[in-house]
């Protein structure tokens, strides 16, 4: 079976900015005592914004520089981590999204902001007040190793999402806009942050997904969550009917199914890799079939290989949040072995320590036998 990096249509990996000059190295931490200069007046293809957050990770000596200077230094550095052609991409999205936004007409306003008493089930809401691994445990199952399935949205808000998807589907067609699909692999489904549920997604990755991921994927940047992709999926013979075997682009990946009636649509599992691992071969114990049910969440690393079986009958309808941490694609860059959660460098280091081990039991066996003759 072989395996694809599941793109996603949008987002870059930049993280912690590293400056050209070593002699003018940003610091790790920011100068949280420091005000900013504003550059709310700045003419440049860089949010102001982003260079008045910047400004606090300058190195001491440049904090009292002319604006200028600052500003040239800052440039630099953001131009190094978001190349031409790339800005230009973000820009014609951002385009996109606000085309979207100014002429759909949503048909549940109150999908829109965040009530989370009417989104999510109570279990799942007492858990999160509490933020504490057992409460998290006491709502959940782990099939498999790094595989966390719990009860997480209310019935009502499940078919809201999917008649607003419908809704969606509906104006696109009526006024033929073209709009992206939300990944290379389907040619179905929308993405949800492109018309209007940005900022309740963001809500659910930093309050919800987050915590979660804090105790559940700390090694792959659980605590760092920083963005995200957000969009459904659908399925059904007039629809896409399977999903082939991949690895999603996110560090943690939140799948629930939203409904409706369907048979089919297993999601199977076949262990985590690196990407220099990603098609080694599956091991008997990361073998796991899982069978949606509405409602129901599936937490797993992005890295985790899946797929999903053909919906025979029905329609099945999913949403699906990729979560992304930039923290942890920089570092990543710098490290080779990724035995904390990649399965195949944990079985090749375990394999290295036992050839180690029995190398030395070996030479230990000789030198006795030398000293005892
Ligand atoms: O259909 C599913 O449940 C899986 C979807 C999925 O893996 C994805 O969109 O990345
Ligand atoms: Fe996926």
């Amino acid at each position: 079976m072989s395996l694809d990096e599941h793109k996603k249509p949008s987002g870059n990996g930049n993280g912690v900015a590293l400056s050209t000059q070593v002699a003018h190295r940003l610091r790790l931490n920011p100068s949280t005592d420091h005000k900013p200069d504003s550059y709310e007046d700045l003419q440049s293809d860089f949010s102001p914004l982003l260079f008045s957050s910047l400004e606090r990770y300058l190195p001491p000596s440049m904090l009292y520089l002319s604006r200028e200077a600052k500003i040239q230094f800052m440039r630099d550095i953001l131009v190094r981590y978001s190349p031409e052609g790339e800005r230009t991409r973000i820009q014609k999205h951002r385009e996109y999204r606000q085309k979207i936004i100014s002429n759909y007409q949503p048909l549940h306003g109150e999908l829109y902001t965040m009530n989370a008493v009417n989104f999510f089930v109570p279990s799942f809401l007492k858990a999160i007040n509490e933020k504490t691994d057992e409460s998290f445990r006491s709502i959940l199952v782990e099939p498999t190793p790094g595989v966390y399935v719990f009860e997480m949205f209310q019935p009502s808000f499940c078919e809201m999402l999917m008649s607003e998807v419908e809704n969606f589907e509906r104006w696109v067609h009526d006024t033929k806009f073209r709009i992206m699909r939300p990944n290379t692999m389907n040619k179905y489904g929308a993405v949800l942050d492109d018309f209007g549920l940005e900022t309740i997604l963001d809500k659910l990755m930093d309050e919800y997904i987050r915590p979660m991921s804090k105790v559940f994927f700390p090694e792959v940047g659980g605590l760092t969550l920083d963005s995200h992709h957000g969009f459904v999926v659908e399925y059904g013979v007039d629809r896409d009917v399977e999903l082939g075997f991949h690895v999603d682009d996110s560090e943690v990946t939140l799948n629930v199914c939203l409904g409706k009636q369907f048979y089919g649509g297993e999601l199977f599992f076949r262990g985590v890799r690196c990407d220099k691992h990603v098609n080694t071969e599956t091991q008997p114990e990361e073998i796991l079939d899982y069978v949606h049910v509405p409602g129901r969440a599936v937490l797993h690393r992005g890295r985790h290989r899946h797929g999903a079986r053909a919906t025979t009958s029905g329609h099945r309808c999913n949403l699906i949040l990729w979560c992304r941490s930039s923290v942890f694609r920089e570092l990543k860059k710098y490290q080779k072995d990724f035995s904390s959660w990649c399965g195949e460098c944990r079985r090749e280091k375990r394999e290295r320590q036992r050839l180690s081990i029995t190398a030395t039991k070996l030479e230990l066996l000789k030198r006795d036998g030398i000293s005892a003759s």
